[in-house]
């Protein structure tokens, strides 16, 4: 079964937008829970736009041990981008898994996946510190073909797929080539001992089809359209319609 991980980035995005603690994020994730997801996901940016560092550590608290925690971002200081509190937040709240994903600052979401040739040897010493504090590490990347095994070797336990293009392409009614690079890519992922998550604009509407196609999806973390389907079914029935979609 493919775990449902929730981003509850725009939960906070809409709190934000007023100041104060409405909506509650805690609140809106014990709904996720008690619908049955199996995760929950944020993504702090270094704008502080989305989930902020006492939101880290108030899910922290309220999900210990009864859900995953997936903390999302770039570690990386200016002037490479990122948020350079990523893995010192991790070492405070010990999340299940902390997804890499390498966003420019001036990104409104995030757009590209690590390029492995590139990527890896600055990526060693996080890997090294998340796998030392007992995190998951999974590395966002596009589909296509990459040096898995090397990833596999420093110690990444997982890849999410950067599933936007997918998603692009399903609303024009062509995701066939696109899904096809998808579960090619999961596939060597897989065959190199990596488990494969994926996110990024998934929804009720294309979801089915994308798990369809790739055996084996362990997770997926799905949050812009999730929430924006919640406005009009309510949180929870949402919730448990994607677990029907993920059965
Ligand atoms: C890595 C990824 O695809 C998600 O974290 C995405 O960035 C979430 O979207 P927002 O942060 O824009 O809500
Ligand atoms: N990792 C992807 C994620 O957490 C959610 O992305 P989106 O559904 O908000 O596009």
């Amino acid at each position: 079964m493919t775990l449902l991980s929730v981003n509850l980035n725009k939960i906070a995005v809409l709190r934000n937008s007023r100041g104060g603690t409405e909506p509650d994020i805690c609140r809106a994730a014990q709904t996720c829970i008690e619908n049955g997801c199996g995760g929950i996901t944020v993504h702090p940016r270094p704008d502080m736009r989305h989930v902020r560092p006492e939101d880290v550590r108030a899910l922290a608290a309220m999900l210990r041990g009864r859900v995953e925690y997936n903390i999302e971002g770039n570690p990386f200081a200016p002037p490479r981008g990122g948020y350079p509190g990523l893995i010192a937040l991790a070492r405070e709240v010990r999340p299940t898994q902390v997804t890499l994903v390498p966003d420019g600052d001036g990104q409104i979401t995030s757009d590209h996946g690590f390029d492995l040739s590139n990527d890896l040897e600055r990526l060693r010493p996080l890997v090294d510190e998340l796998n030392a504090i007992g995190c998951r590490v999974s590395l966002f990347v596009d589909s296509g073909p990459q040096d898995f095994a090397a990833a596999k070797a420093l110690g990444v336990q997982r890849i999410e797929i950067y599933t936007g293009p997918y998603a692009e392409a399903f609303a024009e009614g062509e995701p066939d080539a696109v899904l096809a690079d998808c579960a090619a890519t999961a596939r060597l992922a897989q065959q190199a001992g990596l488990a494969v998550n994926a996110g990024h604009d998934l929804s009720q509407a294309n979801l089915g089809t994308f798990k369809a196609a790739i055996p084996g999806l362990a997770e997926v973390s799905i949050g812009h359209a999730l929430i924006g389907e919640a406005l009009y079914e309510g949180l929870a029935s949402t919730v448990r319609n994607y677990l029907q979609i993920l059965r």
